[in-house]
């Protein structure tokens, strides 16, 4: 359990799942994560994820290679696991007619050393709202409502699910910083989610899948080196995207245009940009909705996503 000094909470080696009817969803996967990181797995839908973390989970046997939770096989051994762990579901499924309080007391019936009801509803911002019934609960709520029952046991390891999910934008950052705090402790997270920037923002290290394999995989800083920088704005009437200097020398390494507007891909961000910049100022050309972004996590993603499909 012990690799390069750090004790990795989570292993996974060559893990395949296949459903009925022969159909692999998850086609040989392998990863670890450290205590107190917090991991994201990315991809398209159908890429694999929910798959993925349900071995985890140990709420299904995987049909090849390896789990180890905590050093114990999460499916097998679940009572040795199951306690040690929170685990945030895409679909929490209450019942309706409870009251928050009353969920939560409910789900510390079944919770091996439960906090308090108040020590986890205070955090996802729910303390207000103890006496609301799950049914009048927003779907945002709801969300927070799963992820307070995720922390009652005062989880090792924390797998959720696409936590942020219909949630406003200062409801996710909360969850974020939530998040942080528990890594902070020493908690060690695996989430999926669909929002690349909380990926970036969030995760310590991530992996992309595609089509139930790796595409991708590293901190957010390795996965997008080498992915090229976007420049994108919109001529002026009477000009037309060959009045540009020659890409070629401008660094640019693809590029798109649609009527006036030009997208331009570069490895070289700084000489590209100054390039265009120089040639609209000497024109007089004003640019509009000129965006000058760096390689990105999206970057990377669409292009792993542009990169298979070509290879198909
Ligand atoms: N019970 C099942 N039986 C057969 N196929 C299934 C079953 N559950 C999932 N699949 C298929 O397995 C593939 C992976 O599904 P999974 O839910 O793991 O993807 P995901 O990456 O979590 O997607 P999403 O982002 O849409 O939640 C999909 O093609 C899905 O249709």
């Amino acid at each position: 359990m012990d690799i390069d000094g750090h004790e990795h909470v989570i292993e996974v080696t060559d893990l395949r799942r296949v459903y009925g009817g022969g159909f692999e969803a998850v086609r040989g996967i392998s990863f670890s994560v450290a205590r107190g990181e917090i991991f994201a797995l990315l991809g398209t839908n159908g890429a694999g994820k929910t798959s993925t973390v349900e071995l985890l989970e140990g709420l299904a046997a995987p049909a090849g290679g390896r789990v180890r939770v905590l050093g114990h096989d999460p499916y097998r051994e679940r009572a040795a696991v199951r306690p040690r762990t929170g685990v945030m579901l895409q679909e929490g499924g209450f019942p309706a007619e409870l009251t928050v309080a009353e969920t939560a007391r409910m789900w510390a019936g079944c919770t091996t050393g439960a906090r308090p009801e108040a020590e986890v509803l205070e955090p996802v911002g729910l303390a207000g709202k103890r006496d609301v019934r799950v049914k009048q609960l927003s779907g945002g709520e709801r969300r927070r409502l799963d992820l307070a029952l995720a922390l009652l046991g005062g989880p090792e390891v924390l797998f959720l699910d696409e936590p942020t999910t219909g949630l406003d934008a200062e409801g996710r950052r909360d969850t974020w910083e939530l998040v942080r705090r528990l890594r902070d402790a020493d908690t060690t997270v695996l989430l999926t989610t669909h929002y690349l920037e909380e990926a970036e923002g969030l995760a310590d290290r991530l992996a992309i899948l595609h089509e139930g394999r790796i595409a991708a995989s590293g901190t957010p800083a390795e996965v997008t080196a080498g992915r090229p920088s976007r420049i994108s704005f919109e001529l002026p009437e009477g000009y037309f995207p060959g009045d540009l200097p020659p890409l070629a020398e401008l660094g640019v390494c693809g590029h798109e245009s649609d009527g006036r507007v030009v997208r331009l891909r570069t490895r070289e961000l700084q000489r590209t940009a100054t390039a265009v910049l120089v040639w609209a100022e000497r024109a007089g050309v004003e640019l509009r909705g000129l965006d000058v972004r760096s390689a990105s996590l999206e970057e990377a993603f669409l292009g792993i996503a542009r990169d298979e499909e070509a290879a198909v």
